[in-house]
């Protein structure tokens, strides 16, 4: 008899994620069982993937288990690692409150962008403290087909390049990364987004995430978003004093995002565990090979 591996399905604003909880580190996931997880029609499906790792147990966060008991280990579908998952971590929390490992209220949870504060409600939306944003100088292009833009580089922790367009169709199909130059500007490449206006502090954004291709949300791409949006629109809150607020529709919902006079940033939207289930552990094995 095959040995059974339990995993959960949730998603935020449609961003999904495979959840394997493993707190003790014991299931080994390299690039090729991730992938074979997250593929949609071979696997599970998914954006990314989850793994629940207490910090203790994990030697990237070993030394951040006394500030955070939990670890998020995310990982591309293409299997890479990424520094940070801003609809992960949410969906991460709600795994964590559904587990009965944590409470409502605030909880610390440790990626590789640092210890984020996650406030969970009994239900409802997940806000996420997701730190200061980096804009690194320098101009950025990214291109689809023969069109190019100016980008802005923000960083959330992970790098994105925003890009204000006319219509979000222009974009185009996004079935492979948007070139972009220069060339150093990313050297271990990039989220891009696209950017449209809705109203006062209110855009639309389709995205092309590094290591998973368009996505119907990304949480980090959106923050980047409101942050390129209100240096755009004249709004420095480290400068007025006054928080910005910017409501970003994804192709998967809605998020809405508030820049601190102090810069630091919070996102809220919804957190959603949809499923549970066992990886049958031989077959992984088999497709990892
Ligand atoms: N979907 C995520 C971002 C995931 C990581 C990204 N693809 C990267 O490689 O940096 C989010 O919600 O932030």
């Amino acid at each position: 008899m095959s040995t059974r591996i339990a995993f959960l399905k949730g998603h935020g604003t449609e961003n999904d994620f495979v959840i394997v909880p493993d707190p003790e580190n014991a299931i080994d996931l390299p690039p090729a069982a991730v992938a074979a997880l997250c593929d949609r029609r071979a696997g599970i499906g998914g954006d990314g993937l989850l793994h629940v790792v207490r910090s203790a147990a994990h030697p990237e966060a070993k030394e951040l288990a006394a500030e955070a008991e939990w670890f998020m280990d995310y990982r591309n579908s293409d299997g890479s690692i990424a520094e940070m998952c801003g609809n992960g971590v949410r969906v991460f929390a709600r795994y964590l409150q559904r587990a009965g490992h944590v409470a409502e209220g605030d909880i610390a949870v440790a990626t590789r962008g640092g210890v984020k504060t996650v406030h969970l409600a009994k239900d409802g939306d997940v806000t996420v403290g997701m730190g200061r944003a980096r804009l690194p100088e320098g101009d950025v292009t990214v291109s689809v087909g023969e069109r190019s833009w100016p980008a802005r580089n923000v960083n959330m922790g992970n790098p994105h390049a925003v890009a204000f367009v006319d219509d979000l169709a222009d974009a185009g199909d996004l079935l492979s990364p948007p070139p972009f130059s220069p060339a150093t500007a990313y050297p271990d490449g990039v989220n891009v987004e696209f950017v449209i206006d809705r109203g006062p502090r209110h855009v639309a954004m389709r995205v092309h995430e590094r290591g998973s291709g368009e996505t119907r949300s990304c949480g980090t791409g959106a923050c980047a978003v409101a942050v390129a949006t209100a240096r755009r629109d004249g709004a420095e809150p480290a400068v007025t004093g006054t928080p910005a607020t910017y409501t970003v529709d994804v192709p998967g919902g809605r998020l809405v995002i508030t820049e601190r006079p102090d810069g630091e940033i919070e996102m809220t939207g919804p957190a959603v565990i949809v499923a549970e289930g066992e990886i049958d552990a031989e077959w992984l094995a088999g497709v990892v090979g």
